[in-house]
């Protein structure tokens, strides 16, 4: 059998590409249709095949047969079938949040919500503070007061500028040999970085509109791409978040690493850190070595506005 990787889903048809990049169109082997009963698609981009040729009359073509376990995959709830979700992307190494200050504006409660799935996913992330061309200094500083919060937390960050290559190549190099999945708000420059790793790659960008400060929808379909120098980029196109978990409250905290670093030192072990006396989380936070801003995330969480949830962090941009 033939190994590869899913480059491309259409829901019936894959593009796998091989070791030797050949690129195979597949089609699933008729079983795994009726295992997907949960998720609307069985395989997703990013997931290891194995797949054999079949010669039909007119083409050759890929039956997949295999499916190796993911390391990881990212999910959203299907559009309409709301008991279904979609496997967005499989086999994720490296998740980078483009982060605007304005223009449009990214919240703290917004990059909190998208840390918090990928500690749940177990996805490393890098976040990327862009457009720092455009900043005044008081907005600079703004900056840097954000990359000092989360960097103390261990979250890698870095200031770039797909506009005039700031930072671009530091970048890449943190991208190297990994499948790489970008997300962030409408407008934040994720086509723009892209196109700046690698030039041949014309993924469309969409001038913003001032109007309702919120880029154009321009492309549909979720893809993997080969950046030139060794790194994968998976495109989801209208997902600005990566998908949804289901967290328990008990398991909330855990997904804040500052938090779980206080949380033995808790009277109760099953703490929430809400108003139980001799909470550590709450006494770090007096003294503030954990940001109000990260506690106000985690009340969000914790309450479940599902609706601020939806909207922030998958929302298709078409609905
Ligand atoms: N000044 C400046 N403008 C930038 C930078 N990066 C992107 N832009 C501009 O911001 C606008 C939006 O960029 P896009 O790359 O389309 O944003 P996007 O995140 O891909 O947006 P969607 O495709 O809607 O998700 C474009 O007009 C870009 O030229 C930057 O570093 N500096
Ligand atoms: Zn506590």
């Amino acid at each position: 059998m033939i190994e590869g990787i899913v480059y491309k889903s259409t829901g019936s048809w894959y593009a796998v590409k091989t070791k030797d990049n050949l690129t195979y169109s597949c089609r699933l082997k008729g079983k795994f249709r009726l295992k997907g009963i949960k998720n609307t698609n069985p395989v997703a981009v990013g997931d290891k095949v194995k797949f054999k040729l079949e010669e039909t009359a007119d083409e050759t073509i890929g039956v997949i047969q295999e499916i190796a376990p993911r390391h990881n995959y990212i999910i959203r709830k299907s559009v309409n079938l709301s008991k279904q979700t979609h496997i967005i992307a499989a086999n994720i190494d490296l998740a980078l949040l483009v982060i605007t200050l304005n223009n449009p504006p990214t919240f703290t409660t917004f990059i909190d919500r998208f840390l918090v799935t990928a500690e749940a996913y177990h996805i490393p992330v890098i976040l990327l503070f862009n457009k720092v061309d455009t900043y005044s200094e008081t907005e600079k500083d703004e900056i840097r007061y954000l990359m000092a919060l989360y960097r103390e937390i261990g979250y890698t960050c870095m200031p770039i500028s797909a506009k005039t290559g700031f930072n671009v190549d530091k970048l890449k190099l943190a991208m190297k040999d990994k499948t790489c999945l970008f997300s962030g708000h409408s407008g934040v420059g994720k086509s723009t970085i892209i196109n700046n790793l690698d030039a041949d790659l014309t993924l469309k960008t969409a001038e913003i509109s001032q109007q309702h400060l919120q880029g154009q929808h321009t492309t549909t379909f979720a893809e993997m791409y080969d950046l030139p120098f060794g790194a994968r980029i998976i495109d989801t196109p209208g997902i600005k978040g990566f998908g949804i978990v289901e967290i328990e409250k008990q398991e909330l905290g855990n997904y804040f690493p500052e938090f779980f670093n206080k949380k033995q030192d808790c009277k109760f072990n099953n703490c929430l850190h809400l108003n139980e006396p001799k909470c550590a989380v709450k006494d770090a936070l007096e003294n503030d070595e954990i940001a109000w801003s990260r506690y106000k995330s985690y009340l969000q969480i914790l309450e479940g506005e599902e609706e601020n949830y939806r909207t922030d962090i998958y929302k298709n941009k078409d609905s």
